[in-house]
């Protein structure tokens, strides 16, 4: 593979990844990203503009419409925009980080995702490897905590949790640990905004 792009870090600065489909990108997505750049203490968010959800059955629009748009709603010193996956040619998150640790060794990732996500996390490509591998921070999400809470991944997982209040201490901890951090919430989503027809996918993808 030819060497990848990656926006600057350096060994022992610990760094978010927000992985989604940003389909569009929104005041959510830039929400969770500020929160957890405080309530997880970290250096930098990295926004992982996804190639594709393997297990969403439509096409997001295409990959350059999603990186610009990202880049207009995502606007702060310590977040980068990166079409990493589209470069590896990964849309399973395991592969993408395994790729990425080995890229900047030393560098301490935590996944970030909405707490929607934790609810159907077992149904990921080797998320066991994913949560032996980097600590992972969830974040509240409208109608999404009892699942989340409920879920396989939790219910597994229970042991390795880190109490929310501790939650600074999450990225030098190594995995397994995940924090849910109860967070103030914004009920905004992807699919409600393509329904109001604010976003429509460019044809050339
Ligand atoms: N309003 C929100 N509150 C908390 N987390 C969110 C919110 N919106 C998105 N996320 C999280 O951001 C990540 C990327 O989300 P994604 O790009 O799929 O947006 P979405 O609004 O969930 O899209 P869709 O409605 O198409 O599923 C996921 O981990 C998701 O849980
Ligand atoms: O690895 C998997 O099997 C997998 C399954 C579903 C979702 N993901 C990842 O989860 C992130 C959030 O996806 P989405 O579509 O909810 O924004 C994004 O980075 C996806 O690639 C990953």
């Amino acid at each position: 593979m030819p060497a990848l792009t990656l926006p600057l870090s350096w060994p022992g600065q610990t760094i978010g990844l927000l992985g989604g489909s940003f389909d569009p990108p929104h005041a959510g997505h830039a929400h969770i990203t500020r929160e957890a750049l405080k309530r997880f203490g970290l250096d930098a968010v990295w926004w992982l503009v996804s190639p594709g959800n393997p297990l969403k059955a439509h096409g997001p629009a295409p990959m350059a419409q999603r990186m610009e748009a990202s880049a207009q709603v995502m606007q702060h010193p310590r977040v980068f925009i990166s079409d990493a996956e589209a470069q590896i040619g990964s849309r399973y998150t395991a592969q993408t980080l395994r790729i990425l640790r080995a890229a900047r060794p030393g560098v301490r990732f935590v996944w970030l995702m909405g707490a929607d996500n934790l609810a159907q996390f077992d149904q990921w490509q080797d998320w066991q490897e994913i949560m032996e591998t980097v600590p992972v921070g969830v974040l509240a999400r409208p109608d999404a905590r009892t699942a989340a809470r409920g879920s396989k991944a939790a219910r597994i997982y229970a042991p390795y949790r880190l109490p929310g209040r501790q939650s600074q201490r999450l990225a030098r901890l190594q995995a397994p640990v995940w924090c849910f951090v109860n967070v103030p919430m914004l009920a905004i989503s992807s699919t409600a905004l393509r329904a109001s027809g604010v976003w429509t996918a460019a044809s050339d993808g």
